[in-house]
């Protein structure tokens, strides 16, 4: 693999879902090792460090949206950061921190790349509106905010609307997803790989078929990976759980085809929860799998 200039920045929030301690995800991948994994490939790495985040103070809930005010300030200041990542020739590498940081990386990303694909790696469609939303959770929503669906104040951020196009589109790992989400899902014709089909295809296929569908007619492939896309017995540290998920093995297999590839432009590891997690386990997977992804072989 190429050598590249790879630009960390973290993004200490947790205020897109409700269990605590996902702020502390960035901390607990530096810690498991990421800068030094990535420059042993040979990479050149700058960590721009983290983005400020606003404490939690009382739940505010607007149009059925939590902390919908903080969740706009901090994704509107993460799209700077990964604008002028991009500016200064560095490959964008985003810590969370929830998933609704999603929505700040790809207006980020999308200044310059109209034409965006994204891979989103998870068991869950984040696909939700303040409508649909069973919980109010902002980080069941990016992928919806980012196709310009749902509250105006989120999807305006970066002053455009829609980011990405919905056959840009590819998920990988589902297995829980709400009513609503599901109907969009057939509304737009969104590319989705269930557990279903991960495990009828098996990772190899499913991977080529994605790597093909966000290469075409895109201008650049973003990688937005969700901790709970794998199985909690391999990443227990993440706060939205869900049984018979992608294993490890498979993940790794995933990111290193991804690596051979070559077509990623941006990347993502979002949902490490170092208090729900053990001895570190989940930030040290995600550090191995980022691992495979910048080109680390046995041999
Ligand atoms: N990024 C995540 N872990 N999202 C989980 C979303 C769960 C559920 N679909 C919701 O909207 O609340
Ligand atoms: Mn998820
Ligand atoms: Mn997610």
């Amino acid at each position: 693999m190429n050598k590249l200039k790879v630009g960390v920045i973290g993004v200490p929030m947790d205020l897109g879902q409700n269990r605590r301690g996902v702020d502390m995800g960035p901390s607990a991948i530096r810690y498991a090792g990421l800068i030094s994994r990535l420059e042993s490939l040979g990479h050149e790495v700058k960590d721009f460090g983290d983005i400020t985040i606003e404490r939690r103070s009382e739940e505010q809930v607007s149009a059925g949206l939590k902390n919908l005010s903080q969740v706009i300030h901090a994704n509107d200041l993460l799209r700077q950061q990964v604008e002028s990542i991009e500016e200064e020739g560095y490959f964008p590498l985003v810590l969370g921190g929830d998933h609704s940081i999603a929505i700040g990386t790809l207006a980020g990303v999308t200044k310059k790349r109209k034409q965006l694909g994204v891979i989103w790696y998870d068991a869950h469609g984040d696909l939700n509106t303040g409508d649909t939303s069973p919980s109010g959770n902002i980080h069941g929503m990016p992928l919806a905010v980012s196709l310009g669906l749902g509250e105006e104040s989120l999807t305006s951020i970066g002053g455009f609307a829609p980011k990405i196009k919905p056959e840009h589109i590819v998920i990988v790992g589902a297995r829980s997803l709400d009513d609503g989400e599901k109907e969009l899902i057939k509304e737009k014709g969104i590319k989705i790989f269930t557990m279903h089909e991960i495990d009828r295809l098996g990772m190899t296929k499913v991977m080529e078929q994605a790597i093909e569908h966000v290469g075409a007619g895109t201008d650049g492939v973003h990688l937005s990976l969700d901790l709970d896309g794998l199985d909690p017995n391999d990443a227990p540290g993440v706060g939205t759980p869900v049984l018979g998920g992608i294993s490890y093995r498979e993940s790794h297999l995933a990111m290193e085809m991804l690596a051979e590839a070559g077509i990623l432009t941006s990347t993502e590891f979002v949902e490490v929860n170092p208090i729900l997690d053990e001895r570190n386990k989940t930030a040290e997977v995600a550090v191995a799998l980022m691992g495979s992804l910048f080109g680390e072989k046995l041999l």
